[in-house]
């Protein structure tokens, strides 16, 4: 079944029957064959999922306008070596892109720290917001993941995979250029970790390329997220899943804020393919890497103009 409509990317409702998440379910088959049709295909979705209340992801977008006001010397103390994982602004690259990150968000203690360097007098309502749409994101990512082991037949990596993982959260802002009547704001790139899982305010602008290289909309709906494989889970699964181009763009008048929930290897993570999903006619597509070392690799380099910088750098 082709969840996909129109010019859209798949939206895959998770909602239908409560009973549709208890794995071993039927429901929970039926999701997981639109999940691998989406994630094959697509490498993305939206999800329609009702355990994140959009009051919440409200509250996140209201609670964090107030990161982008702060003094820049205050947003500076948010700078990780680690690239893509701290504050991003005002940069020739990507100068209508701003952006902070939270290591380990779904930790309170991380959360805390943050907030003590960028609210040095406490913010309380931010650090219980944003405490809590990671831990609710982290639940919706850990669903994905089992499913896609459950579609491999990889049930007993599940556990370990999660816990390779670490969670970044972001948030993102995307001003409106000056005299244009649509900009790209974000360029086209894949996300080079595992998973990711985003919310959109209402103002339409993320895009996706299909593999016969045709934009597709990522249109903002009520109560949905929007699931990206990256490409660290593409060379886990031997090739099998994609890790889709995407984009975002601004036509309109109103400037865009989005957020995220970004599961990568953590620090010291070897990327290898499973044994159970090389065989004969799956040979092995990539040798083992350290992530952190592909990532370094990747923004300090050449080949971050590679248009297969995976293949560039693991490919056998
Ligand atoms: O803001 C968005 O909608 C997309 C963000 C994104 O693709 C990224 O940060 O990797
Ligand atoms: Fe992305």
């Amino acid at each position: 079944m082709d969840s996909k409509v129109g010019n859209q990317i798949p939206c895959i409702d998770f909602t239908k029957d409560p009973q549709n998440l208890e794995e071993d379910s039927d429901g929970w088959k039926e999701l997981c064959n639109q999940v691998r049709e989406a994630c094959e295909r697509y490498g993305s979705f939206q999800v329609i999922y009702n355990k994140i209340p959009s009051s919440l992801c409200q509250n996140v977008f209201s609670e964090c306008k107030g990161l982008f006001d702060l003094p820049d010397e205050t947003k500076q103390k948010n700078l990780n070596p680690k690239p893509y994982f701290g504050y991003l602004g005002k940069s020739d690259i990507l100068p209508f892109y701003e952006g902070f990150g939270v290591e380990d968000a779904p930790i309170r203690n991380a959360v805390q720290n943050f907030m003590d360097k960028m609210w040095p007098e406490g913010n309380p309502n931010f650090c219980e917001t944003l405490h809590s749409i990671s831990t609710k994101l982290l639940d919706l990512e850990l669903i994905v993941l089992k499913m896609l082991c459950d579609i491999y037949g990889l049930e007993k990596h599940h556990k370990s995979l999660a816990e390779s993982f670490e969670n970044l959260f972001r948030v993102m802002k995307y001003k409106l250029p000056p005299q244009s009547d649509a900009a790209v704001v974000l360029g086209t790139h894949t996300d080079k970790g595992s998973l990711t899982i985003l919310s959109q305010d209402e103002v339409q602008g993320l895009e996706v390329l299909s593999k016969d290289c045709k934009w597709l909309q990522a249109t903002p709906l009520k109560g949905a997220f929007i699931v990206f494989i990256g490409e660290s889970l593409k060379a886990w699964s031997n090739g099998r899943l994609y890790a889709a181009k995407h984009r975002v763009i601004l036509s309109g008048d109103k400037e865009r804020y989005s957020f995220a929930l970004f599961a990568s290897p953590k620090e010291g993570e070897v990327v290898e393919v499973p044994k159970e999903l090389v065989d004969k006619e799956h040979p092995l597509l990539y040798k083992p890497f350290n992530f952190m070392d592909f990532l370094y690799e990747f923004f300090n380099t050449d080949l971050r103009s590679n248009e297969n910088p995976l293949e560039a750098y693991a490919g056998v």
